[in-house]
C-alpha cells in the first residue's frame, strides 16, 4: 500500500503515446523515462496526473459541458433514463442513490457500461446485460460520449503498455485474454455545491463520494476546472488533495491491477468532498480487464515481491457484480 506521498506526480506520457505500439521504439530512452516515472508513481501513490495524452482539449471540455447541461435539467426529465437492475444497472441515479460503505453519496450520476448482449458471458454477465440509457437532451450527448470513450480506451491501453513495461513484463502483458477485449465503465457525475446539499452543515452528509477503490485496471478522471474536491489517502491516513490541473487527467490504479501486480501497485483509497458552493461535474472512465478475465498475480510480479502470491484468483466480472449488488439503495 502506497507511501506517505504529499502530492500526486505529473507525468508527461507523450513519448509513450507516440511509440508504445512500435516493438523497437519501446526501448527508446524517452519511453523508458516515462516507464520509470509510471513505476515510481504507481508504487508510491497509485495515482498520477497524465499530460501529453493526445486527447483533444475541446473534447475533454465538451464532455464536461454536456454533463453540466444534463444535470441542469428538471428531475422528471432525468428520470426518463432511470437506472434499474432490469436495465443492467445503466442509467441515471439521483443524489443519495449510490451507496459507499453503507452511506448514501451526495452525487447524481449516469452509469454506462460496455454493451453486453444476452448470453454473452453466460450467468457471469447476466447482471450487466443491456444497452446504455443515454439522455435524449442534449441530442448529441451519446455521439459525443461515444467518441470520448473511444479516445479513453485507446489512451488507457497505451498507459497499460507503459505499466506492463514498468512491472518488468512485455508491453502486451495486459492484452489478449487479460484485457485485449477490455470492459469499460463510464460515470458521468454531478456533485452539488455545499449550500444546496443540506442546511445542517454536517460534514458527514456532505461526502460527494465516500472512500473507495476503483475496480479494474486504470481510471481516467476528467474533473471540473477550478474546484478541488478529489482526495487521495496516503499511508498514514492523511487525505491528499488532487486539484484539477488543466490539460491533464488524474489516473489511478484499480483492484484488478493490484492483484495482477501482486500488490506492487495498490488501488489507493480516494473520496470526493465538494466544499465549494459551485456544482461540480466529473466524467470518470474506467478501463477494465476482459469481463471474464481470471486475475491472479503475474509470475514476474510474484518474483519481485518475495515469491509468494499475496492474492488468490479473482474474476473481474464477479468483482463488478458484487459491487453492483451493494452500491444502490
Ligand atoms: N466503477 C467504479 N469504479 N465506480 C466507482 C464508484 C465508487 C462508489 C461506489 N459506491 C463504491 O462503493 O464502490
Ligand atoms: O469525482 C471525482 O473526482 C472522482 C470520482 C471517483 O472516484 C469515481 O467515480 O470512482
Ligand atoms: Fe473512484
Amino acid at each position: 500500500m502506497a507511501t506517505d506521498f504529499k502530492s500526486i506526480p505529473i507525468i508527461d506520457i507523450s513519448p509513450l503515446v507516440a511509440k508504445c505500439d512500435d516493438p523497437e521504439r519501446v526501448q527508446d530512452p524517452d519511453v523508458l523515462e516515462v516507464v520509470g516515472q509510471l513505476d515510481q508513481a504507481c508504487r508510491e501513490a497509485g495515482f498520477f496526473y497524465v499530460k501529453g495524452h493526445g486527447i483533444p482539449d475541446s473534447l475533454i471540455k465538451d464532455v464536461k459541458n454536456v454533463t453540466r447541461k444534463f444535470f441542469d435539467l428538471p428531475y422528471e426529465e432525468k428520470l426518463k433514463i432511470k437506472l434499474s437492475a432490469a436495465a443492467g444497472y445503466r442509467g441515471y441515479q439521483r443524489i443519495g442513490e449510490n451507496i459507499t460503505n453503507g452511506i448514501p453519496d451526495m452525487h447524481e450520476a449516469i452509469d454506462c457500461y460496455r454493451e453486453v448482449t444476452p448470453g454473452m458471458y453466460g450467468t457471469l454477465g447476466k447482471i450487466i446485460e443491456g444497452v446504455n440509457q443515454w439522455p435524449h437532451d442534449p441530442p448529441y450527448f451519446k455521439v459525443l460520449m461515444e467518441e470520448y470513450i473511444s479516445f479513453c480506451a485507446d489512451l488507457s491501453r497505451k498507459i497499460m503498455r507503459g505499466i506492463a513495461l514498468a512491472l518488468g513484463g512485455s508491453a502486451d502483458e495486459f492484452e489478449g485474454e487479460r484485457a485485449g477485449d477490455a470492459f469499460w465503465v463510464l460515470r458521468v457525475i454531478g456533485y452539488p455545491g455545499v449550500s444546496s446539499t443540506n442546511g445542517q452543515n454536517a460534514p458527514e452528509n456532505d461526502i460527494g463520494c465516500g472512500a473507495h477503490t476503483d475496480y479494474g485496471l486504470v481510471t481516467l478522471v476528467n474533473q471540473d476546472d477550478g474546484i478541488t474536491a478529489l482526495q487521495v489517502r496516503n499511508l498514514s491516513g492523511e487525505w491528499i488533495s488532487a486539484p484539477p490541473i488543466p490539460g491533464t487527467f488524474v489516473c489511478n490504479i484499480g483492484d484488478m491491477l493490484k492483484i495482477w501486480s501482486n500488490g506492487m501497485y495498490d488501488s489507493t483509497l480516494h473520496r470526493v468532498i465538494n466544499t465549494s458552493p459551485k456544482y461540480r461535474v466529473c466524467v470518470a472512465y474506467f478501463y477494465e480487464p476482459n469481463f471474464d478475465a481470471a486475475v491472479e498475480p503475474l509470475d514476474i510480479c510474484k518474483e519481485k515481491t518475495g515469491g509468494i502470491k499475496k492474492f488468490g484468483k479473482a474474476v473481474y466480472g464477479e468483482h463488478l457484480s458484487s459491487k453492483l449488488e451493494t452500491n444502490f439503495v
